[in-house]
């Protein structure tokens, strides 16, 4: 464990980065440091490699004080990942990627095989190994840059803004992976950024520091969005924290109902029998959704797809949160959310208010224990 204890850093011009700061970075798990430009964050990551000494206080990794540690161990742990990545331009992506293990002595061929193996981890096509960093976008440079930083096996990521520089989209590509990966390698990673929707995404744990480098609060992010310790984090945590906090509450508790759901070849029967619904949704005949209507605009055996309202993107049920499964039912013309199985096939419907209920079910549940985590 990364534990950073009371420490303040104070710049040789007397400007105070960091002021007092405790905290205790679990193993294995994705801290992350957020708050507004100039608080600290790159300040706080830096001591933790020592590119930067604490004026103050102790940082001491699984017990040791990192001052008690030749500088060159130390990083040997930690691998390091900074905003436009920071490749070397004059090497292939394989020899950026190889960098550290053939620094570390190991030899070229098996060096480069740890390379074309990283790429696949981080999602780089193989094609890219004999490619210069100026002819990759600027989200695989990145990815490069991830995979460089875990070339070495180190227990310990330093992550720096990395993924600020690209469009929301790329964005969000890089943040799942580093998810999924993070799942398969379980290492401690210190994360900067000062978006908040990317540090509750990717936190276990999140640290909110305000200007001045003090810690305003240190909490899992589901506590962040119900318990905001005050105006400070309210503030940053921005509008709409009680919709964002339903991403926190699974669906697997939503009753669906089957009964507004027939397939496109449903005879005038089944069709009558549900004439009472204020809207029928139709699937194909494999039970994919396909839209809604009005019951008495269907007519058995004329059932055209072109002629159903749209059911928007449907909600993965038991997997997705309540935030999707609300979105699901805010944009639906019926206003019933479309629930679908692993295989996209329809597993029912179901209302805005029984929605509305299940999240005033997990409010109340959430009051003691933590709300499982959904990404
Ligand atoms: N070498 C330095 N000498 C003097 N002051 C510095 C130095 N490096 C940083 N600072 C100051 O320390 C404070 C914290 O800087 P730091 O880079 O840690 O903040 P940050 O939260 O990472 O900011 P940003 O989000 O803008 O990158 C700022 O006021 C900054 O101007």
């Amino acid at each position: 464990m990364i534990r950073i204890d009371s420490v303040t850093k104070r710049y040789p011009d007397g400007t105070v980065a960091v002021d007092r700061l405790s905290l205790e970075i679990p193993d294995r798990a994705i801290t992350v440091l957020v708050g507004p430009s100039g608080c600290g964050k790159t300040t706080t990551l830096r001591m933790i490699n020592r590119m930067v000494e604490p004026s103050e206080g102790m940082i001491t990794i699984d017990g040791v004080d990192t001052r008690k540690q030749p500088v060159n161990t130390l990083r040997r742990g930690m691998g390091y990942v900074i905003q436009n990545a920071g490749l070397f331009q004059h090497r292939t992506i394989l020899d950026n990627i190889a960098t550290v293990p053939r620094l570390l002595g190991t030899g070229k061929a098996e060096a480069r095989d740890r390379a074309r193996e990283l790429m696949g981890r981080v999602g780089l096509d193989a094609a890219l190994a004999k490619r210069y960093p100026y002819q990759l976008s600027g989200g695989q440079q990145q990815r490069v840059g991830v995979a460089r930083a875990l070339a070495a096996d180190p227990p310990v990521l330093l992550m720096d803004e990395p993924f600020s520089a690209v469009d929301p989209v790329v964005r969000k590509g890089l943040q799942d992976e580093l998810l999924r990966i993070q799942d398969e390698l379980g290492k401690t990673i210190v994360f900067v950024t000062h978006d908040i929707d990317e540090a509750v995404k990717l936190g276990t744990m999140v640290a909110v520091l305000r200007t001045g480098g003090k810690l305003a609060q240190f909490a899992p992010p589901a506590e962040l969005l119900s318990r905001p310790a005050d105006a400070f984090v309210e503030d940053f945590l921005g509008a709409d924290r009680g919709i964002r906090r339903l991403s926190f509450f699974p669906s697997d508790g939503l009753e669906l109902t089957t009964e507004a759901v027939v397939a496109i070849d449903a005879g005038a029967e089944q069709l009558a029998a549900r004439a009472d619904l204020p809207y029928l949704l139709v699937t194909d005949l494999d039970g994919r959704p396909l839209g809604w209507s009005e019951p008495d605009r269907l007519t058995a055996g004329e059932i055209e797809p072109g002629q159903l309202l749209s059911c928007g993107r449907p909600f993965a049920a038991g997997r997705d949160s309540l935030r999707a499964a609300l979105d699901c039912a805010v944009l639906s013309p019926s206003g019933w959310a479309v629930g679908v199985d692993a295989e996209g096939r329809a597993a029912g419907v179901v209302s805005q208010q029984a929605i509305a209920q299940a999240i005033r079910g997990a409010h109340e549940e959430s009051a003691s224990p933590q709300p499982k985590v959904l990404r």
